[in-house]
């Protein structure tokens, strides 16, 4: 996944200005900067959610098997359970959906699976948000906060599921403030002053 010279401003407030960054195949990128820097910003860009005033970006708006997202505001749909919303990028694909519960049990919600989003915690809920983003095996993959909502133990497993994500052959990167994401990446960047270094 890649962004060059990408700009973009909200209001009249420039928020990006001039970002470079690539992402490799089987790399974990983790991606930390002050609150307000323009990381979440810059995640919309890189999945299509949003357009840059300049510069480019990929992949850019594409199917959910080639980039997945896991946004700050989760985005499961209420009227499934967990383990549909876990399902659903497979059944939209035509594929099999038998390791689905697997998945959950992997990240301790193994148990919640016909629950609905409005029956279980906030941290629950984001790890099944979790599970559909990596469920299809995703060419890329873009998280904001994955473990912002997690317990020491949950963040474990969530963080060992994204390393072997990445391990698998996607790109992954990771909007964090946790050291612990940290740790398992291989690099980290710096969004600051409408830049990234790192
Ligand atoms: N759609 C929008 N309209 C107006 N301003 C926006 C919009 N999206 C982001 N901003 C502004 O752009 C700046 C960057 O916001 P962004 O959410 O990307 O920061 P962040 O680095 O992800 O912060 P945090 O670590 O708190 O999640 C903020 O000042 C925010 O208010």
């Amino acid at each position: 996944m890649q962004a060059t010279g990408v700009h973009r401003a909200f209001g009249g407030v420039s928020v990006l200005r001039g970002v470079d960054l690539a992402v490799s195949a089987g790399e974990l990128v983790t991606l930390s900067g002050p609150s307000g820097s323009g990381k979440t910003a810059l995640l919309s860009l890189l999945c299509g959610f949003d357009f840059p005033d300049s510069g480019s970006v990929s992949p850019g708006a594409s199917s959910w098997s080639a980039c997945a997202v896991l946004p700050q505001s989760l985005g499961l749909a209420t009227e499934l359970t967990l383990e549909e919303n876990v399902a659903l990028p497979l059944r939209l694909a035509g594929r099999d959906v038998s390791g689905v519960a697997d998945l959950l049990e992997e990240l301790g919600i193994g148990a919640l699976g016909a629950r609905y989003p409005g029956q279980v915690s906030f941290g629950q809920q984001q790890r099944a948000a979790l599970a559909r983003a990596v469920v299809a095996r995703p060419s890329a993959l873009l998280a904001d906060e994955p473990t912002a909502h997690l317990d020491a133990v949950s963040a474990v497993a969530a963080v060992g599921l994204l390393r072997r994500v990445a391990d698998e052959g996607a790109a992954v990167l990771i909007a964090t403030h946790h050291d612990a994401v940290h740790e398992v990446a291989d690099r980290v960047l710096v969004l600051a002053d409408g830049r990234v270094r790192g």
